[in-house]
């Protein structure tokens, strides 16, 4: 399989924008916290490596992935926030719940960055394994936290 061959958190910053102003809220569940932080960590230390803030990063938590639509609209509504980025980790159980919740999450986010107009990033690990989650957190697989960051600054420069 093509992933199998790939860090997939690989990218170029030759086009990116200045950020030194921009505003970023960083959304994290805390299910499977100990994968999360790490996604959480890429994400802060791509953006502080471009050029942003500390002071401008927002960072807050909510219980599960299915509730970062909410952190990310409660967010996202304030005018001086450029861009949110939404981090999770929804690991496979016996049923079809990871299926909703990572359904929810997608069309979720999707509405709120275009209600307000600006970037909600999907940054959800949705995985049939924690080996798999694990491999894209800081693992083989690079971290979707870092790619999320990068997409974040790539839409700013859209
Ligand atoms: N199983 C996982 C969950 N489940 C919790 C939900 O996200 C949500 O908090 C609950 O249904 C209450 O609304 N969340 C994850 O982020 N990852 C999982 O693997
Ligand atoms: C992915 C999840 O929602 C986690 O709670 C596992 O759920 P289940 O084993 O009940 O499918």
């Amino acid at each position: 399989m093509a992933t199998s061959l790939q860090n997939l958190s690989s990218y170029d910053s030759s086009n990116f924008i200045d950020i030194s102003d921009k505003r970023f809220g960083l959304v994290v569940a805390e299910w499977n916290r100990e994968i999360t932080d790490v996604l959480s960590a890429g994400a802060y230390e791509t953006l502080l490596k471009h050029g942003a803030v500390a002071k401008n990063i927002y960072r807050n938590t909510v219980p599960g992935s299915f509730e970062l639509t909410l952190g990310a609209q409660l967010l996202a509504q304030h005018e001086e926030i450029d861009a949110v980025i939404c981090l999770g980790v929804v690991i496979q159980g016996e049923t079809k719940h990871d299926d909703y919740i990572n359904h929810a999450v997608a069309q979720g986010i999707t509405h709120v960055g275009l209600k307000y107009n600006k970037p909600v990033i999907f940054g959800l690990v949705t995985t049939n394994t924690l080996e798999q989650a694990l491999d894209r957190a800081g693992g083989k697989h690079g971290n979707k936290g870092v790619e999320a960051a990068v997409a974040a600054i790539q839409m700013l420069g859209f």
